[in-house]
């Protein structure tokens, strides 16, 4: 099974390019940048990953990307991931940054994205990888802050995929950021939302009615409410679910009793990703593995899954058609 997971071109549409740090990565960068860490050694940061809820871990994610400083950083950082996702099977990947994340730090948006674009392009040369990119807004920041943001990327907005929403959950409803999301829709943007991982049901609903979003990243607790599992599944709305995060995170306290089988049995479009790898114990492969051990599914439930994500990707329809190639090819 393991080889047939590896197998399989996975795409992955959950990812925080942040989240995507490291240990080693960091200390060379903090190395290069002259940034003081508070941890004396790679393994000494590795055991202070251990998270009680999403804030606790958000904490150590700003702190984390601290190192990162110029474009080169970000390139690195990028492809690094990259690399990896390769090795894994990995074919395509969508990424949200969180560019108020760096500009409080006094990194402007043209370094990140001058970074992760020459990133894009190498691993697309070299590897075969297609990318995708999320510009993110910080959920408990202003919405005044967000809208800054979107006018500022205006030099950008060809480039981005789409945008999200992310950072702590509760008490960050979807509705402080109708105008910053209309706005994007005026603009042809694409729009995604974190909704439902750590929040209730009832902004997953929001997120849909207000912000008018194409998927909901995580989803995990629109269980809580049946109608709503019932409007998802007739809109077809995918869901971005990310298993090792919500274990780590105490959304679920073991990967036993995620709700994954439930939304799948609901009819539900699940994708498997992995939120924030050098956190959460492992990329997207691992996530489709652990799954595999938790539930033993068949391979014709990852089949549906790695499909799902390819028809839910933000992708060019030639480039869907060489994913739906390759899926068929590989099984
Ligand atoms: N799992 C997560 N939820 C919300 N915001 C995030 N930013 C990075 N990872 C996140
Ligand atoms: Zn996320």
């Amino acid at each position: 099974m393991r080889d047939f997971l590896t197998r399989l071109p996975k795409a992955e549409l959950h990812l925080h390019i942040e989240g995507s740090l490291e240990p080693e990565l960091m200390f060379a960068l903090a190395e290069r940048n002259r940034v003081r860490l508070p941890f004396a050694s790679v393994e000494e940061a590795r055991d202070a990953y251990d998270f009680s809820d999403l804030q606790s871990f958000l904490d150590l994610y700003y702190q984390g990307m601290s190192v990162l400083h110029t474009v080169e950083d970000f390139y690195d950082l990028a492809m690094d991931y990259f690399r990896r996702a390769h090795a894994e099977g990995v074919v395509h990947v969508e990424m949200h940054f969180d560019p108020q994340a760096h500009q409080v730090r006094g990194i402007e948006l043209p370094v990140v994205m001058e970074g992760l674009a020459l990133a894009r392009r190498h691993a697309e040369r070299e590897l075969g990888l297609s990318s995708a990119l999320i510009m993110a807004f910080l959920r408990d920041q202003d919405a005044a802050a967000a809208m800054s943001l979107l006018d500022e990327a205006a030099p950008y907005w060809e480039m981005l995929d789409a945008v999200g929403l992310d950072s702590a959950e509760r008490g960050n409803p979807p509705s402080k950021f109708v105008e910053v999301f209309e706005r994007a829709a005026r603009l042809g943007i694409p729009r995604v939302a974190h909704a439902g991982e750590e929040g209730p049901a009832a902004y997953i609903r929001e997120a849909l009615d207000l912000l008018d979003v194409c998927r909901i990243d995580h989803g995990v607790r629109c269980l809580e409410d049946p109608d709503l599992v019932a409007r998802l599944r007739d809109e077809g709305m995918v869901l971005t679910v990310c298993p090792l995060s919500n274990v780590r995170l105490k959304v679920v306290e073991r990967i036993e009793e995620h709700p994954l089988p439930q939304l799948l049995e609901a009819g539900l479009r699940v994708t498997l990703n992995s939120d924030d790898p050098a956190y959460f114990g492992g990329g997207v492969l691992d996530n489709y593995l652990a799954c595999q051990r938790a539930f033993d599914w068949d391979e014709a439930t990852f089949i549906q899954i790695a499909g799902t994500a390819i028809e839910a990707a933000f992708v060019s329809q030639r480039r869907r058609l060489a994913l739906r190639r390759q899926l068929a090819d590989s099984v």
